[in-house]
């Protein structure tokens, strides 16, 4: 069995998890509160501004043109393309996107991203694979899932989010399942331990993610409303 491979295995648990979420499943309804959409938005827009920082580590420690110009095609992919499904979710609670960016992070976001953020500071490429994989891959299962479940046409109100999740995010997933396998090949064991806690880490923090979102999840006493760096 590949690396990637075993690692999906380990992780059968916590992708099940994830599936059966009450957001997930809210997707697949059709029925979230507003509240939950938008905490959701809020989250995810500081989310993917750290995940575009993580690829610009990633190039940092390149050793490629392939590799530099494949990071930079994801950068520009979340830029223009992984909107959509922000806006959707926007259009859907009836809320202005640019209302939502520039949160504090709540506990789960901010726990995920230093996680992120530590192993792409300390680790390998191979380990910055590792962390980032679980977010396009249980993406694209999600969508795949609901895709085939639901069947979802244009009434639905997540129709364009879950075509979006399920047919655009196997390219993504593909080419670093791919790039870990690779790297897996010629790393020493230790390499590899730290990889696959990475991996199943990164799943964790996907499921506390939905979770965050479902309850609107923040900090026990509530933040004063700082100013934000990544608006
Ligand atoms: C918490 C969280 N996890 C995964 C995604 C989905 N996603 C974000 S970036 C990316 C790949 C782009 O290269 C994908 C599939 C999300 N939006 N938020």
């Amino acid at each position: 069995m590949g690396f990637t491979q075993e690692l999906r295995r380990q992780a059968d648990g916590i992708y099940q998890a994830i599936f059966d979420h009450p957001f997930v499943r809210g997707i697949a309804r059709g029925q979230l509160e507003k509240e939950q959409l938008i905490h959701y938005v809020k989250q995810d827009y500081e989310y993917l501004n750290a995940y575009m920082r993580i690829y610009g580590i990633a190039i940092s420690k390149s050793r490629t043109r392939e590799e530099i110009a494949m990071f930079n095609e994801q950068i520009a992919y979340i830029l223009n393309r992984e909107v959509q499904p922000h806006q959707i979710f926007c259009q859907a609670a009836g809320v202005n996107f640019e209302e939502l960016q520039g949160y504090p992070l709540a506990p789960s976001a901010h726990h995920y991203i230093r996680h992120m953020l530590t192993v792409a500071h300390e680790g390998s490429l191979g380990e910055i694979y590792a962390v980032l994989l679980p977010c396009p891959w249980t993406y694209l299962e999600i969508g795949q899932k609901l895709l085939a479940e639901v069947q979802p046409t244009s009434d639905h109100p997540f129709y364009e989010w879950i075509d979006f999740y399920g047919r655009l995010s196997g390219d993504v997933t593909e080419k670093f399942i791919h790039a870990l396998d690779r790297w897996a090949d010629t790393a020493r064991e230790e390499e590899r331990q730290r990889m696959a806690d990475h991996f199943l880490q990164s799943c964790q923090l996907e499921y506390l993610f939905w979770d965050m979102a479902y309850r609107q999840e923040d900090w026990p006493v509530a933040m004063p409303m700082i100013s934000h760096s990544s608006k």
